[in-house]
């Protein structure tokens, strides 16, 4: 089966600009929701992902594959690969355009297995928008910035109002938040356009 990637972005797009408020080159981003299985630290074996703004609407984001990462021995799970990859993509789109979004497709290429204690760096970089779609791709280096591509990823986020994560959020989960709004972070995001 052959590699051969399709355009992309597949749609004409508008180049994004960032929003005037995202943080600048160099911030480090705090997690956005404590229990998310991709950046919470209340998941004990969630991705833990970390992730620091770049030059250029990118975002380089780093995770370490662990022991409760597996598919197969010693090596992590595509599965959670992708989901460290939408991870590092919804807070690139997140955090410089401050809107919320959500992921409506992602597609991954993986080209070398990640054993168990590899660090990923992924760089992610906003391609850009058609209206509500937003374009976004990254790769994953093994262990250093200049290390051999494992993995990359493209997807389409979707902009949607605050009210998506209020009409369709388990009541409980969301009482939380309002108890305890630290649970969230810095919302990157601007609630009152
Ligand atoms: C208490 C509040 C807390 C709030 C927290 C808020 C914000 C946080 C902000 C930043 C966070 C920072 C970091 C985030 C880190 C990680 C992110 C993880 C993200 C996820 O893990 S998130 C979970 C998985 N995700 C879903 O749970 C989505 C389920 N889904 C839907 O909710 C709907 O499906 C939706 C909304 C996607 C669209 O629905 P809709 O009705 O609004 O709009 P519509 O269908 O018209 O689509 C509009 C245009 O997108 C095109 N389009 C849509 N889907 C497409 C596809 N798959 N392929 C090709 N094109 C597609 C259409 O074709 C149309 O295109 P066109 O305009 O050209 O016609």
């Amino acid at each position: 089966m052959s590699r051969t990637q399709q355009p992309w972005p597949p749609v004409d797009t508008e180049p994004p600009k960032a929003h005037p408020d995202a943080p600048a080159p160099g911030t480090d981003l705090p997690q956005h929701y404590a229990r998310c299985f991709g950046c919470g630290d209340q998941q004990e074996d969630g991705l833990h992902l970390r992730a620091q703004v770049g030059d250029g609407h990118t975002i380089r984001s780093r995770f370490t594959v662990t022991e409760a990462h597996q598919g197969a021995p010693g090596l992590a799970h595509g599965g959670l690969l992708a989901c460290a990859f939408d991870e590092a993509l919804g807070t690139t789109v997140g955090n410089l355009l401050r809107k919320p979004a959500v992921t409506g497709k992602l597609e991954t290429d993986f080209l070398r297995p990640v054993p168990v204690g590899t660090t990923l760096v992924i760089d992610a970089h906003l391609d850009g928008i058609a209206g509500r779609k937003v374009y976004v791709s990254a790769e994953g280096r093994m262990d250093t910035d200049d290390g051999p591509v494992a993995v990359r990823a493209r997807a389409l986020f979707v902009l949607v109002d605050l009210s998506h994560f209020v009409n369709h959020g388990r009541p409980e989960d969301l009482q939380a938040v309002a108890q305890d709004p630290k649970l969230l972070g810095r919302l990157p995001v601007e609630v009152n356009p």
